[in-house]
């Protein structure tokens, strides 16, 4: 039986990779960094996924599986050794810890199995990261193992295109949508086509920053005005018609964009971005779409990096501009960035943080569109 280890077992990895791999028949084995987490898999030794295909919402139970805390003993030594696939589904931060706490059990498996093959796929929204994931991985391993893991583990980048979400990352319960695979770097080491919704793609740099400019910009300024306009769920925020019609003219803007910016026929993008409509409503929350803000719109991201190839070949910019805006009165008290950005505010005024956060110059007519547009929803008393 094949086997996977599955690096963060929160709202993903619990239920798109480990219901996935379960449902191919695969064995699994979860590893995340909270006690928290590990304790609700032991407890209820199942979890519950509801599925929404196109044409069926499906109710999966995953149970069989282990679940492992990243102790001082590493008693997840054993299932590594086993593991054919690894999947990381973290949040961009979280890969250098992740990385040090697995060089001993890379080291391991090089000195058990030098000539197995490893491959490691990464699964975030952030694009370029891989270099720097490679590097923190390989810095507490031995020179030996160093050289080993340069031609044994193939550490690989990826699209996601699923929406996937729970009450916490810690939650058995939990709704996501399969519509789309995940689109995965090659090469590959492993042979996992058996797996629904994994696909090989050649091209996933170009694409990554497509998908995040088209699917993750028009999402995150849903939730920040959806914030604003004191909606809980992406689905309510799309239902209001300001919202709408906001993230309708800033879907428009970006696509324009991406027409300009890169070799790609409408058709490919299309194909990309334009994915099917999964059955039944899922309540994604505005509280993950929009978690993070500082990382949202930090120059390069999915609003500011748009915005910025709009500027350079002179299309329009002001619908991104207007989620730019919203993002900078996200006052979330549960988000931990949201909190720093509302201090940085306080203390700084809304343009110098804007200029910190997305690097933007001072005299930017973006930055100037952001800050009149902040005061506008200053002055509608939608940001206290
Ligand atoms: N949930 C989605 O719909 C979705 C969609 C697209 C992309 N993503 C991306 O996928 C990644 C994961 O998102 P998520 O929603 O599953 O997050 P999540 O917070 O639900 O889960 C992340 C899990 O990783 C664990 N973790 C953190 N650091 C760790 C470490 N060093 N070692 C082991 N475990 C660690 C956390 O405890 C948590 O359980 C993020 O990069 C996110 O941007 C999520
Ligand atoms: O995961 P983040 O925080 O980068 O972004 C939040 C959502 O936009 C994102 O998770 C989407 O749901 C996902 O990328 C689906 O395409």
């Amino acid at each position: 039986m094949k086997q996977v280890m599955i690096v963060g077992a929160g709202r993903l990895g619990k239920g798109f990779f480990g219901e996935t791999f379960d449902n191919a028949g695969w064995k699994i084995a979860f590893l995340d960094k909270d006690p928290r987490v590990v304790e609700e898999l032991k407890r209820t030794g199942s979890y519950h996924v509801e599925v929404h295909r196109v044409d069926s919402i499906e109710n999966r139970t995953v149970s069989g599986y282990e679940a492992y805390v990243c102790d001082e003993n590493y008693s997840c030594m054993d299932a590594f050794l086993n593991t054919d696939v690894i999947m990381l589904p973290l949040y961009p931060k979280d890969f250098r810890e992740a990385g040090h706490y697995l060089s001993k059990c890379f080291t391991e498996f090089y000195k058990k199995q030098p000539e197995k093959k490893l491959t490691a796929i990464c699964v975030t929204n952030k694009n370029y990261l891989i270099p720097e994931i490679i590097e923190s991985f390989k810095e507490k391993l031995p020179d030996d193992v160093k050289a080993w893991f340069d031609t044994n583990v193939a550490v690989r980048d990826s699209i996601i295109r699923r929406g996937t979400d729970a009450q916490t990352h810690y939650a058995t319960e939990i709704v996501t949508m399969a519509v789309a695979s995940l689109l995965i770097q090659t090469p590959v080491y492993n042979d996992f086509s058996d797996v629904e919704w994994l696909e090989l793609n050649d091209q996933i740099e170009t694409l990554k920053d497509l998908k995040v400019f088209a699917i993750n910009g028009p999402h995150a300024s849903t939730a920040f005005w959806g914030y604003l306009k004191g909606y809980k769920t992406i689905p309510d925020a799309e239902k209001d018609e300001e919202i709408a019609g906001i993230i309708y003219q800033a879907h428009k803007e970006i696509l324009d964009m991406i027409m300009e910016e890169y070799d790609i026929t409408k058709e490919e993008l299309d194909h990309l971005e334009n994915l099917p409509t999964p059955m039944g409503e899922i309540p994604d929350s505005i509280y993950r779409v929009a978690f993070d803000p500082i990382r949202k719109l930090s120059r390069g991201d999915r609003l500011t990096g748009a915005a910025q190839r709009c500027l350079k070949h002179g299309l329009p910019y002001e619908a991104i501009a207007k989620g730019m805006a919203a993002g900078f009165g996200y006052t979330e008290p549960e988000d931990e960035n949201a909190v720093k950005l509302q201090e940085e505010i306080k203390e700084l005024g809304i343009e110098e943080t804007v200029h910190k956060y997305t690097k933007l110059e001072k005299d930017s007519p973006i930055l100037r569109k952001v800050v009149e547009e902040y005061e506008a929803l200053k002055d509608r008393g939608l940001i206290k």
